[in-house]
């Protein structure tokens, strides 16, 4: 134990960024406890949110899309200490159950809903604070079916607690540490380009920022391990003919990544083609892709040629292969196996070269059980599947991103570009990004519209659910109960949370289904039942 402890601590010691010191803090949690799955979450600046920066042993690996985050505050502003993850937050004490159908008085909701969507079965749960300067939380580390030396379930015996309470400890410092590194480094870089601007500024109101060097990949932002990961095995497969299945949330950059894998291939000089397979109806879908003769429906006045046409001897991108209409994958099926067109309305097949990459944000596992997506296609596409992290699984990624948005931003505006407030920052830092990159860039791009020019951007321009409700209120729901019949009442409360959830899921409804459990259908439904629509920034 001495030894394995002694190997920690220097391999801690020696980790810069976030990502590894969590990664080596699970694997020792896991090897300790001998838990099938562990996760760390991070507690942003206001104490508001748990964020699940980290997760291992989970059936695929991946996190699983139901507790990204868990909010410490209930509707009523106090703590809801029913929750497991609260409870331990805010006292600061391990909880450490055997099993958790015999646990009463707390709410297992959460797990309950990760053990529905990933097949698992939780019964013992540990708990564990991590904490700095005496009582300071940073975050928690939750172990699930921790197992005795005879390798049953069981809670953690009174030494495994020790143990992982050193482990926790020096998690707790590291990631604190961590942290405020990589802030100094930001905060340093922004005054020297502050610096470096100023006489600039000064000179002229019309100045103009160049835009960055080009970045290898190009305009590709980002060198945490998670990402590295995946631009290596884009390495590896790139001048390859193989077809590649990006998976990932909703803007992770998943089409940018196939741009890259076009780029770096041997068809690079040929034509890279996308199409949204979401984004059109079955018939238009099948002659965009495979085009049509002359007379094959109406309005099909001349022969046209399809995208496979146009990818000849380059790469086709399919984004969103998860909602392909099934009757139409049977055709992208053939055009991957042999390179098979064939248009709308044409009884001659044509052959075409290209490369298939596709990309889903879709669970395509699910999609084959409930015979919404061929297991064929499947297993022919899904040849060199590529993971692309949330954003909250890589922040060192962040402080780069930011900076990268910002100058575009700015180079696009023609201003110049604007310092961000050490809360801001802070803020920025500890958001759980369900919208990923891209929610990064609509925040950053709206608050550098809103603060002034040339001052920096301070909390009030960031969107209301990065600082946490205001100041005496509680949360989003009304203080006191609204007049009306109740089924106009629960209207009000449902139509409040259906917002409040658009918003923290970057207006994803699918995302939004998956957390409130209930379908994409139903979330369009209310939507529309209670106006509810996207502001334009
Ligand atoms: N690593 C990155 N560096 C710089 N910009 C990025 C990066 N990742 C994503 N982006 C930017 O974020 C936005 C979303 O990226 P992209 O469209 O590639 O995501 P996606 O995963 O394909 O999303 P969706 O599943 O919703 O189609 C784009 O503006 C893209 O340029």
């Amino acid at each position: 134990m001495l030894d394995d402890l002694l190997e920690l601590t220097e391999a801690l010691a020696g980790a810069e960024r976030l990502e590894t010191v969590l990664d080596l803090v699970l694997d020792s949690a896991l090897k300790i406890s001998r838990a099938e799955s562990g996760s760390i979450y991070t507690l942003d600046t206001l104490g508001r949110h748990l964020h699940r920066t980290a997760a291992k042993g989970f059936a695929g690996g991946t996190c699983l899309p139901t507790q990204d985050h868990i909010d410490i505050y209930g509707a009523d502003g106090m703590p809801n200490l029913r929750l497991p993850a609260a409870l331990v937050v805010s006292t600061g004490t391990p909880i450490n159950i055997a099993d958790v159908n015999a646990a009463v008085g707390y709410d297992f909701t959460g797990l309950k809903a990760d053990d529905r969507l990933g097949g698992t079965a939780t019964k013992s749960l540990l708990i564990v604070p991590m904490t700095v300067l005496k009582d300071r939380s940073v975050g928690i580390l939750q172990l699930i079916n921790t197992r005795n030396s005879s390798g049953q379930i069981s809670e953690v015996s009174e030494q495994g607690l020790k143990q992982l309470r050193a482990l926790t400890i020096h998690a707790g410092i590291c990631i604190w540490n961590t942290r405020i590194l990589e802030e100094n480094r930001r905060m340093k870089k922004q005054f020297d380009q502050y610096l470096s601007e100023l006489p600039k500024q000064t000179a002229s109101s019309q100045t103009r920022i160049s835009t960055p060097p080009r970045k290898k990949p190009q305009g590709l932002i980002g060198d945490s391990p998670p990402i590295e990961k995946a631009i290596n095995l884009i390495r590896k497969a790139a001048n390859s003919d193989v077809p590649i299945l990006l998976r990932g949330e909703t803007g992770t950059g998943k089409e940018m990544m196939a741009a890259f894998i076009h780029q770096s291939s041997d068809r690079s000089d040929k034509p890279f083609v996308v199409q949204n397979c979401a984004a059109l109806p079955e018939a238009l879908l099948e002659s965009e892709l495979f085009g049509h003769v002359k007379g094959a429906f109406t309005g099909a006045g001349t022969n046209k040629q399809g995208l496979a046409h146009e990818a000849h001897r380059g790469t086709l991108f399919l984004d969103e292969i998860g909602d392909m209409p099934l009757a139409l994958q049977a055709k992208v099926l053939r055009l991957l196996q042999e390179g098979e067109v064939r248009r709308v309305g044409a009884t001659k097949t044509e052959f075409v070269d290209v490369r298939i990459v596709g990309a889903t944000n879709v669970n395509l596992e699910e999609k084959i059980e409930q015979g919404e997506f061929r297991r064929d296609l499947y297993y022919r596409l899904n040849v060199f599947p590529i993971n692309l992290p949330p954003l909250r699984e890589r922040p060192s990624d962040i402080p780069k991103l930011m900076d990268h948005f910002l100058k575009q931003g700015a180079a696009k505006a023609k201003t110049a570009v604007p310092v961000v407030s050490a809360e801001a920052i802070e803020a920025l830092m500890c958001w759980s990004y369900p919208g990923n990159v891209r929610e990064l860039k609509n925040i950053l791009d709206r608050a550098r519209l809103m603060a002034e020019e040339g001052y920096p951007i301070q909390m009030e321009h960031l969107p209301p659910e990065l600082i946490g409700p205001a100041e005496g209120s509680s949360g989003r729901m009304p203080p006191t109960i609204p007049d009306g019949d109740l089924k106009s009442i629960v209207g009000q409360y449902e139509a409040l949370v259906i917002e409040a959830k658009m918003r923290e899921a970057n207006w994803n409804k699918s995302n939004v289904a998956r957390r409130l459990n209930v379908s994409r259908r139903t979330i369009i439904e209310k939507l529309n039942r209670y106006n509810i629509t996207r502001p334009t920034s």
